[in-house]
């Protein structure tokens, strides 16, 4: 309890506007209002442990959209909607009346009268999922302003093309319960690098989000990819930026084995080349399901040419005593376990499987704070509330 009451104190003394506007890419919250999440995300997963309720809703929806697959982000945001006490709609596109002429503006009024939270992936596609988002906010407000609705629902980018902000913040969550603090995480050293991957053409979000997240603590970012496979520039940008003003540094190679040279955390993915999810977003555009399946199998053969970027044993033995911390979002392509050659050598993944379980497991929480820091001004009363309501339990 004591640690509980600890972190709300720590909670309170954060300068956060977060409840007056949605957590839509992490360059764009204070470093106050990224702690206030963090520890948010903490309190949460201590009341729990000690079965203290979080319910701080008593009914509405928590509603998501996802408009790509997923299997830990959805669960989460499952979990997260019930910790607080909301329940969950999805919204299947497919039944609703999209189709016949339905607009943007419309359906986001038409689905949140007793709505808390809309929950959104909408990753594949440059320049359109986080557009989504910001046209959904704009008719919530619009229909929170004139009446319409009783509450503004907070929007969850449960990923989108630029960032994924759910799970570079779980990320951090973890590498601070890893290194022992915030402080700790100045100077390390973190290799986000690209991997080779047969499954399909991933998203820029997840290293864009890692860049944009890990340069705001003072870390040192190497970024490393094959010829082609660029981010964003003006994430790099951000990420040039962020370290100049946190003390860290970022920088770019050309190799996986450069990056990972004396690395305290490597973080090996795949994503797609620059040119393809270009022309993926004008297939859309245009509905050509058939040009996008034949520029997934072009996707798929550029990168088998660079088998290489490949997570061995010997690439970790580069780094920083040979044991640094290894990360992924997960799923990970394995080699010889999920398909026959992959971004990771299986001995390599299953020395780091328990840890990348446990990074994945703060997503609820981190979830769950992002709702809670939107949804009220000042989420510490709110949650010592529920401390203070809270039975003890008779016996041990
Ligand atoms: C949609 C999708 O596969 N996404 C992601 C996030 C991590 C989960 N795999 C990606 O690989 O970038
Ligand atoms: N890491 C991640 O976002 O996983 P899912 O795609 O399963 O949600």
């Amino acid at each position: 309890m004591n640690e509980i009451n600890h972190l709300l104190d720590i909670i309170r003394n954060k300068k956060s506007a977060l409840h007056q506007k949605d957590f839509l890419l992490t360059w764009e919250q204070s470093r106050d209002e990224l702690e206030q999440v963090l520890y948010l995300a903490e309190a949460l997963k201590q009341m729990r442990a000690g079965n203290i309720d979080t319910r701080v809703f008593n009914n509405g929806l928590g509603i998501s959209l996802f408009r790509d697959n997923s299997t830990r982000t959805r669960f989460s945001y499952a979990s997260a909607l019930d910790l607080l006490g909301l329940t969950q709609q999805d919204l299947d596109e497919g039944k609703s009346q999209i189709a016949h002429g339905e607009t943007v503006r419309e359906t986001a009024n038409m689905i949140s009268f007793c709505a808390e939270a809309i929950g959104i992936r909408d990753d594949m596609y440059l320049g359109a999922g986080n557009a989504y988002m910001r046209e959904v906010g704009e008719a919530l407000d619009e229909g929170y302003k004139e009446g319409v609705l009783p509450q503004r629902p907070a929007i969850v980018n449960l990923q989108c093309d630029i960032d994924h902000p759910t799970q570079a913040m779980a990320d951090l969550a973890w590498l601070k319960e890893h290194f022992g603090s915030l402080e700790n995480l100045k100077g390390k050293k973190i290799a986000m690098t690209w991997a080779y991957s047969p499954s399909y053409g991933k998203p820029l979000s997840v290293p864009q989000g890692i860049i944009g997240l890990m340069t705001r603590f003072g870390m040192d970012v190497t970024l490393a990819h094959p010829e082609g496979y660029n981010l964003l520039p003006e994430v790099l940008d951000v990420a040039k930026n962020n370290a100049s003003a946190s003390g860290g540094s970022f920088r770019q190679v050309a190799s996986m084995e450069e990056a990972f040279q004396g690395a305290d955390i490597v973080y090996p993915k795949s994503w797609a080349p620059w040119q393809i999810m270009q022309q993926r977003t004008e297939l859309l555009r245009q509905n050509d399901h058939a040009g996008l399946k034949s520029l997934e199998q072009t996707c798929l053969a550029e990168n088998a040419r660079h088998k290489n970027w490949h997570c061995t044993e010997e690439m970790m033995a580069r780094t920083k005593n040979g044991s640094a911390l290894y990360m992924h979002c997960l799923p990970a392509d394995i080699t010889g376990v999920s398909c026959q050659h992959g971004e990771v050598e299986a001995s390599v993944f299953e020395r780091y499987r328990i840890p990348t379980y446990k990074e994945a497991s703060w997503k609820p929480w981190i979830i769950a704070a992002m709702i809670l820091a939107r949804k009220f001004e000042n989420p510490a009363e709110i949650l010592a509330g529920r401390v203070k309501a809270a039975v003890p339990r008779i016996y041990k």
